[in-house]
């Protein structure tokens, strides 16, 4: 747990607050490994039950020893965490700040469990994912569930705060990291330079079951009317695409797409990793090294943007959606671009549900 500074008294209730019984401030994460020894049994943890192939596995283990067997997500938490918690206090939000992982220590039932020994009774989650899938939402929210089962009646509650792919703060802070990498593009060039952004593929079934691609959409939509960017000059590709060979997932893949861009002329390109909130390994290995890799061997110059990482206008979202929440805030008030309006606070009961098993599929479509 990382706790508010000294000076301030935990027990404080919110100033801002009058009726809402939260006592806490969850933060849950993906987790990822710090030492060699935690790769595989992290990945174990990643891929339990979800029928990944033992080869995959093995070659997603060579990305993580490739820099150390130490993923930076742990650290990149504990960054946004140490921006977050003064944050929140300058607000009048005294909370203690605790972190749970779903994968790696610190893991959410030992999280859960210290929060009930010090008597936290009701919390409120950030869950470090933008978009809404069964794995970006109803898997952390069964992850909290079941962490809740494993400490027994003393457990906490945690409600979660919305998903926040459109929120004004995300756009601007996502359109200022890809600003930051038009600057290291010729300036002849940087009204032309086509622009990728990238998400974390998910299998078909699994798309079908949430808004997880038209979010996306609405994102780099979005994102691009901030930079004055035409829609033929960005494309949504995805990356990452772990599972079985044989089972569909989002598409297009990255590599396949940068191969298109350069056949198309282009001689630079800026890359986006708009799905992801850190620089962690799905950012460092796969376009760091893979795609960085394929664009050097075709003459395409890649300029890899950053995510929105400790962005303050991030820092200053995430505060927002936690007073909005402590603060019972009407739906006029919480703000939100676009087409789609702010997103529940809490999920209905068919939100994000699970893949519908591909041998399922098969037998509805026929
Ligand atoms: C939508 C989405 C996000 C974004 C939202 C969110 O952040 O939640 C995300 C983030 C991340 N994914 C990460 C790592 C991995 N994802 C894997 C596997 C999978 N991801 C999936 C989806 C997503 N993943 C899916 C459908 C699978 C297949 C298995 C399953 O159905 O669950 C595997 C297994 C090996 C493989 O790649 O096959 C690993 C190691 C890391 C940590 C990086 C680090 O350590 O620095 C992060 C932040
Ligand atoms: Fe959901």
């Amino acid at each position: 747990m990382i706790r508010p500074e000294l000076s301030v008294d935990q027990r404080t209730k919110c100033e801002i607050e009058t009726t809402s019984e939260y006592d806490a401030i969850l933060i849950v994460g993906f987790g990822g490994p710090e030492k060699p020894e935690d790769v595989m049994p992290f990945l174990e943890n990643v891929t339990r039950g979800r029928n990944i192939p033992r080869e995959r596995l093995e070659e997603v283990a060579e990305h993580y020893h490739h820099f150390g067997g130490v993923s930076p997500i742990n650290e990149q938490v504990r960054s946004l965490m140490a921006t977050l918690g003064p944050e929140l206090r300058r607000h009048g939000v005294a909370l203690p700040i605790y972190w749970g992982n779903r994968n790696w220590t610190p893991m959410l039932p030992d999280t859960l469990r210290e929060m009930a020994a010090a008597g936290v009774k009701k919390s409120l989650a950030i869950v470090l994912a933008a978009y809404s899938s069964y794995s970006s939402c109803r898997q952390y929210r069964e992850d909290i569930g079941r962490a809740r089962e494993e400490v027994g009646p003393t457990a906490p509650e945690v409600a979660k705060t919305r998903v926040f792919y459109n929120h004004p703060e995300f756009i601007t802070a996502n359109a200022d990291r890809v600003r930051e990498a038009l600057a290291k593009i010729p300036a002849e060039d940087r009204g032309e330079v086509p622009i990728t952004f990238t998400a974390h593929s998910i299998p078909a079934a699994m798309a079908a079951n949430s808004l997880y691609e038209e979010q996306l959409r609405e994102t780099c939509r979005l994102v691009a009317a901030e930079l004055n960017v035409d829609s033929r000059r960005w494309s949504l590709v995805y990356q990452s695409r772990s599972g079985r060979p044989g089972d569909l997932w989002l598409e297009p893949d990255i590599l396949e797409h940068l191969r298109d861009v350069r056949e198309q002329g282009a001689r630079e390109v800026i890359v986006h990793p708009i799905g992801f909130l850190s620089d962690h390994m799905e950012v460092l290995y796969d376009l760091d090294e893979e795609a960085q890799q394929l664009c050097e061997k075709i003459g395409l110059n890649m300029v890899r943007s950053s995510t929105v990482g400790t962005h303050r206008g991030f820092v200053r979202m995430l505060c927002e959606l936690v007073c909005e929440r402590l603060q019972g805030a009407q739906e006029d008030e919480k703000r939100a671009l676009g087409r789609f309006g702010p997103s529940h606070d809490e999920c209905p009961l068919n939100c994000c549900l699970p893949p519908v098993r591909p041998q399922n599929l098969a037998h509805a479509q026929s």
